[in-house]
């Protein structure tokens, strides 16, 4: 049996972003750097193991105790919801959900007044609750990725996206109108390893 603490990291951009916070505490693994297919990693101290994952698949493995701590944005807490502590906000990783639609398209913003309100997203959940909450009737139409084109070919008359730098929306000819929240990443863990890893889970948060 292994005592190391596994720790779940979204594949892509909050990756390294991650690493450079462990590496603050003297975490660091050499086996990442190296061009591989691997997912499981190391630590050079032999005190831990970083899995690379989903980003949408870090509190699943954290919430069922596969990871004992993971490394997530919040827009993806809120979205798919799950049973785990949140001890820390790590500061990186900052966008913010919102609104938008296309610069060159007068449409109505008093979505309550929209009988049926076209929404794409990759963010299902948080648009739902966003509209029920504000009493709009909004159609959510659930995309993977690349989510401004919907109100330029007429797919949606309005996105909810992230953004962080503001650059897609420009470089797509379209506007922020309403900011959700905003989100940074947060360290989550396990409920049992908590208890279980409470002194080596505290030198990590
Ligand atoms: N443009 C951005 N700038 C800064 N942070 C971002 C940006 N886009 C997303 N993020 C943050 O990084 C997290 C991971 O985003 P990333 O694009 O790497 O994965 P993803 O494509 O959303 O996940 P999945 O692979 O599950 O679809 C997001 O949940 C968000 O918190
Ligand atoms: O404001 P910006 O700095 O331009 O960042 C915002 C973009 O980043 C994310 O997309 P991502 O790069 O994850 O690609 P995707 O379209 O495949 O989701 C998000 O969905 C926006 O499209």
């Amino acid at each position: 049996m292994t005592n190391k603490l596994t720790i779940a990291l979204p594949k892509g951009r909050l990756a390294e972003l991650s690493m450079e916070y462990f590496a603050k505490l003297g975490i660091t693994s050499s086996e990442m750097e190296k061009e591989s297919r691997k997912l499981v990693f190391p630590s050079d101290c032999g005190n831990y193991e970083f899995i690379l994952v989903r980003a949408s698949d870090v509190p699943v493995y954290v919430e069922h105790g596969a990871a004992d701590m993971g490394v997530v944005g919040k827009d993806t807490l809120l979205e798919y919801g799950s049973d785990v502590y949140e001890p820390k906000d790590l500061g990186f990783g900052y966008c913010r959900m919102c609104i938008a639609k296309a610069k060159d398209k007068d449409i109505n913003l008093n979505f309550e007044e929209w009988g049926n309100l076209r929404v794409a997203t990759k963010f299902e959940n948080v648009a739902k609750d966003y509209f029920k909450k504000k009493g709009i009737n909004a159609e959510i139409i659930k995309l993977y990725g690349s989510i401004e084109l919907a109100p330029i070919l007429g797919l949606s008359d309005v996105i909810v996206d992230i953004v962080s730098s503001g650059a897609t929306l420009r470089e797509n000819g379209l506007e922020e109108v309403v900011t959700l929240f905003e989100s940074t990443a947060r360290m989550i863990v396990n409920k049992a390893s908590m208890k279980l890893y409470y002194d080596k889970v505290k030198k990590l948060i």
